[in-house]
């Protein structure tokens, strides 16, 4: 039986993640193929090498010419221009445009020097003579139409992508037109993750008395990879404090970073909570005035992160959001670590009063454009099949007397698509 007169004190949850974070620092920079880079933190700024476009580009299959041979027409009198060039996409001119002449030119070619405006098929008509084509035009037409000019996107020099930039598809599209094919990236870092509970099988394993499956770490193992880190199961261990030791030394000797979950409360078996205790000289915290995940704790040894998750599996999985997952993140640079903060309608009254701030899963519904957002009826930390339903977490804070539907609530948005 264990001694009751240790002390926990309760951090706000803000504290809590400031002294994390705090220990949360960039791994190096690793340089990957476009191909592999999606969903990484970009590690240095991209600047445009050149203008884009690269030159002036037609945007209408057409005819270039010059704007001002068109201003005899008038009353439907129709100018006729020499067709002296023919440009498909890809090739370039071969002659210059002056005036009396035009050449035939495809969407996406560069326009020829000498015109400034490109003409569409449809407004043209053509006749050959003496072995010559004519184009004729019947309406004045207005310079610069139809042309997309030399860097409307960019400029050489501007700044395209930041450092610290979650990269995405629309990004590759850029790095890709610049001909930027190896980008550099921080390294994602590996996130060992192992579970205490003597109570734990396998995911295969048969139902036994008492005994019930291991949920939390291949929960981890998705919620690591969702953050952008990579996991390295270390399975789970019996409660067993000199097991646990050896454990969590070799992961944070070997990995970047280390998370367990279960044992971090007082109970006999909770050895997660007397390991953090026995070397309490690198302990960040033991208890954030939250709930679910009041007896989340944090060390630190060597520079490297220890996260001791509760067992309960609601609790677990808060604890993730709000200090593992701004820790991957902050790990590659993000320049927003958090999970972002919406504002939401209650679309139901919710109930329970607490000392806590609580964060409660709801899903999230859009309603005559506006979100509304229904907690899960029953959200209580040792309870796991609401954790599949949860959109957004309600932040109620503490001594709140209840909330009635249609109060303003905060929400963490969490990641992924609103299931509806
Ligand atoms: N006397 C007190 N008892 C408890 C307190 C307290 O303040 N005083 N706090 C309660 C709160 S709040 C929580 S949260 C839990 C925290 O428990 P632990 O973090 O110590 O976790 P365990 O005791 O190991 O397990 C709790 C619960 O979760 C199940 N579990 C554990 N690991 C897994 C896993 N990998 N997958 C699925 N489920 C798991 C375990 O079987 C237990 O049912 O303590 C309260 N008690
Ligand atoms: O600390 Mo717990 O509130 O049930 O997770
Ligand atoms: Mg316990």
């Amino acid at each position: 039986m264990k001694d009751q007169k240790f002390q926990r004190r309760a951090l706000q949850v803000k504290e809590a993640q400031a002294k994390i974070i705090k220990c949360a620092n960039p791994l190096e920079p690793q340089e990957v193929s476009l191909n592999e880079c999606c969903g990484r933190y970009l590690a240095e700024e991209v600047i445009a090498p050149h203008p884009f476009p690269a030159f002036n580009r037609s945007s209408m299959d057409g005819y270039a010419i010059i704007a001002a041979d068109t201003n005899h027409c008038v009353n439907g009198q129709v100018v006729w221009l020499e067709m002296v060039d023919n440009i498909p996409c890809g090739a370039v001119q071969s002659v210059d445009i002056t005036s009396g002449t035009t050449a035939r030119i495809m969407t996406g070619a560069q326009v020829p020097s000498g015109a400034d405006t490109v003409v569409m098929l449809e407004v043209t008509e053509t006749r050959v003579e003496d072995g010559k084509t004519y184009v004729g035009i019947r309406k004045k037409q207005e310079a610069k139409s139809n042309i997309t000019p030399m860097g409307l996107e960019l400029s050489p020099g501007e700044l395209v992508l930041p450092a610290g930039r979650l990269i995405s598809a629309g990004d590759i599209a850029v790095l890709a037109a610049f001909g930027i094919h190896t980008v550099k990236v921080y390294r994602q870092p590996q996130v060992a993750i192992f579970a205490t509970g003597t109570e734990l099988l396998e995911v295969h394993e048969p139902l036994q008395p008492g005994k019930i499956r291991n949920s939390n770490s291949p929960m981890l193992e998705a919620l690591v990879k969702e953050a952008g880190g990579e996991p390295v199961m270390l399975g789970s261990i019996v409660d067993d404090l000199e097991l646990a030791r050896i454990k969590v030394q070799m992961a944070l000797e070997t990995y970047d970073f280390v998370i367990t979950t279960g044992g971090v409360s007082v109970g006999d078996y909770d050895i997660m909570g007397d390991l953090v205790r026995e070397q309490s000289g690198d302990m960040l915290f033991n208890k954030v005035t939250m709930r679910p995940g009041s007896v989340t704790t944090a060390a630190v040894r060597g520079g490297k992160l220890l996260l001791a998750l509760s067992g309960n599996p609601g609790a677990c999985f808060v604890g993730f959001q709000l200090f593992a997952r701004p820790v991957i993140r902050l790990m590659q640079s993000a320049s927003q670590p958090f999970l972002p903060e919406w504002s939401a309608t209650l679309g139901t009254d919710y109930s329970r009063v607490n000392n806590f701030t609580r964060f409660v899963r709801a899903r999230l519904e859009i309603r005559d454009g506006s979100l509304y957002a229904f907690p899960a009826a029953i959200d209580e930390s040792s309870v796991t099949v609401t954790i599949k339903d949860s959109d957004c977490l309600i932040v109620v804070p503490p001594e709140e007397r209840g909330l009635s539907a249609g109060a303003k609530v905060t929400i963490i948005k969490l990641p992924g698509e609103i299931r509806g």
